[in-house]
Parts: structure tokens; sequence; C-alpha cells
């Protein structure tokens, strides 16, 4: 008798596409915070107001070329999104979109962000979006994420990278303050992603990807998240510390990393069936609020 799996009782539906299945592939939340952070990185790079005529192609290249990479990811994916559980259901496994399709519009959307960035932003800020297209598109997506549970760690950089193309957007230049935006977000990533993947670890066992709670065990990766939380913190004082920032600032970041390492110790030694999920789930409002906070402290207590 044949072996039944979840996966064939879950035909594809292969009904018309919506333009809601595009927007989906697109990981419009993921976009939104990423161009957020972007924005953020824009305002802090320049003492006033910042000039419309680079904020609006500069935030609309960064989102074109992240959804382009998102579109990418579901491409890349579609065989080992229909067997796990949280992805089973998207737009492509579905086959509501078809490879052909999505691979059409993923272009549309890279080369539409490209030309704006290269010629109404700089060609420095086109090329470094790019990079991170191709960082989480390709690099990540098809070679880091099944080859070492280190993929977050190294795959971040491509996330993380958004306040750096909102300052490049506004002076062409790479500035240290820039990358300690940067480095704030690379140090969020793994305990905002191991949370989450913790939840969803047989989901991971059961297409063979090596995430870290596979690889090394929950109790291991739990102790990572609350290291990982110790050195957010330490990375949160350094733009007080090297005067980009001001106390505003200082105090939320205290606050919200705080909470965060509060989280992440629950997990690890009081842990109910929920903990990993609201840890990742307060990851994303952490990161939100840090970096509104940012933007509230730049504009209501300039540095001097
Ligand atoms: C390599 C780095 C990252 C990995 C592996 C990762 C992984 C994930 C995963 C697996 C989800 C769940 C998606 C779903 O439920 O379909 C998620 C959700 C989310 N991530 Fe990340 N993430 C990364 C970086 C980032 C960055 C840099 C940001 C923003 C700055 C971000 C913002 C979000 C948001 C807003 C959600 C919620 C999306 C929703 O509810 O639809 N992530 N992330
Ligand atoms: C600046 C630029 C162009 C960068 C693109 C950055 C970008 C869209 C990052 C998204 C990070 C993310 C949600 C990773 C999850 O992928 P996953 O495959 O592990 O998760 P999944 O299983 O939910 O698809």
């Amino acid at each position: 008798m044949a072996k039944t799996t979840s996966v064939d009782l879950k035909a594809p539906i292969a009904e018309k596409a919506l333009w809601h299945d595009y927007y989906e592939i697109t990981k419009p939340k993921v976009v939104a915070l990423l161009v957020l952070t972007a924005l953020v990185g824009m305002s802090l790079s320049v003492p006033g107001a910042i000039p419309w005529q680079l904020l609006l192609p500069a935030m609309a290249g960064i989102a074109l070329l992240s959804s382009a990479a998102a579109a990418i990811n579901h491409i890349v994916d579609e065989k080992i999104d229909s067997i796990m559980g949280r992805t089973h259901n998207r737009p492509m496994p579905n086959g509501r979109i078809s490879q052909r399709n999505a691979i059409v519009f993923a272009t549309v959307l890279a080369v539409s962000g490209f030309v704006i960035l290269y010629y109404l932003v700089n060609p420095l800020t086109a090329c470094l979006t790019a990079a991170g297209l191709v960082g989480y598109g390709f690099v990540y997506t098809m070679y880091l994420k099944r080859a070492t549970p280190q993929n977050i760690t190294i795959g971040g950089l491509a996330g993380a990278i958004p306040p750096l193309l909102g300052w490049t957007a506004m002076t062409n230049e790479i500035h240290p303050n820039a990358l300690l935006l940067v480095l704030l977000i690379f140090t969020w990533t793994p305990p905002h992603f191991w949370a989450l993947a913790i939840h969803r670890k047989n989901d991971y066992a059961k297409v063979n990807i090596p995430m870290l709670p596979v690889t090394h065990g929950v109790s291991f990766t739990k102790t990572q998240i609350l290291l990982y939380t110790v050195l957010l913190f330490v990375v949160g004082l350094l733009p007080y510390l090297v005067g980009m920032s001001n106390w505003l600032y200082l105090i939320g970041a205290i606050v919200l990393n705080l909470i965060f390492f509060i989280y992440a110790w629950k997990l690890k030694f009081h842990a109910d069936a929920n903990t990993a999920m609201d840890t990742f789930k307060f990851s994303i409002i952490h990161l939100m609020l840090l970096f509104v906070i940012l933007l509230l402290d730049h504009y209501l207590l300039p540095v001097a």
C-alpha cells in the first residue's frame, strides 16, 4: 500500500493567483520593519529634515529590492515550504503562483528597485541593497540555510543592512555609526529567529534543515539565545556611548533589552509551552520600539 503523508493529502489547489498572493510572497511585515530601520538610518545620518526627493526613492528602492529578495526565498524554498506545517499554505506550494510567474514578479521588483536607487539615489546604495538581495535570496536561502546551524548568524547580515542603506542613501558614504546600527540588528537576529526555531523544531527536522535546535538541541539553543540577549544589551549601549544618541535612547534600550533578557531567562529556566513563541513575538516588538525610540531621541533631543 502506498505510504500516505500529510503532504499528499494537501494537494495543490492551483487556483488563479490574486494580488494578495503576490503581496504575501514579498513578506510585507518583515519588509515594513526593514524599511523602518532604513528610515532611522536616513534620519540619523543628517542633522535636520530628510530631503523628500531622496527619502521617497530610497524607501521605494529598498522596499522593492527587499520584497524581491523575499519572493526569491519563496521560489527557492517551494519544496520545503510544502512540507513544513507553518508554510505549506503559502501561495507557491499551494499552486496559486507558478515558479515562472514568481520569477517574473521578483525580477520586475528587483530591476525597478535597482534602477530607482541607482538613478534617483546613488550607485553605492543601489549596489549595497543588491548585495542584501543576493545575501538573503541566494547566499542564505540557497546555501547557508541548508549547510550550517550558524546559517542565520551569518545570513543575518543581509537583514541587518537596511540602516546602512538608509545612511548611504543620504550621504553616499559608509559611516561607522551606520555600522553600529547594523551591528544592533545583527546581534538581535539570532534570539529573534532561534526562539521561533525552537517552537518549529520538528518542521525543520522533517525537511533536513540544520537549524540550531535540530542539530544541537533545544537546551543548547536556549543558552545561546540567553547569551545573545546579554550581548545585545552591551551592543545596545554603544549608540549612547559613542555619542550618536541621547539619554532617551539609553533608557529605552536598557528597558527593552532587559525585557528581552527576561524572556530569554524564562525560556531557559522556566519555560511553558508558549514561552518560545512569546519570546519570538516580543523580539519583533522589541526591534520596532528600539528603532522608533532612536528616531524620537534623534528629533527630540539632538546630540550637541
Ligand atoms: C536571517 C535573518 C532572519 C531570519 C532567519 C528570520 C526568520 C523569521 C521567520 C522564520 C519568521 C516567521 C515568518 C512567518 O511566520 O511566516 C520571521 C518573522 C518576522 N521577522 Fe524575521 N528573520 C530574520 C531577520 C529579520 C529582520 C532583519 C527583520 C526586521 C528588521 C525581521 C522581521 C520579522 C518580522 C516583522 C516578522 C513577522 C512577520 C509576520 O508576522 O508576517 N526578521 N522571521
Ligand atoms: C536589504 C535586502 C534587500 C535584504 C533582504 C532582507 C530580507 C527580506 C530579510 C528577511 C529575513 C527573513 C524573514 C528570513 C527568514 O527566511 P527563512 O527562509 O528562514 O524563513 P521562512 O521559512 O519563513 O521563509
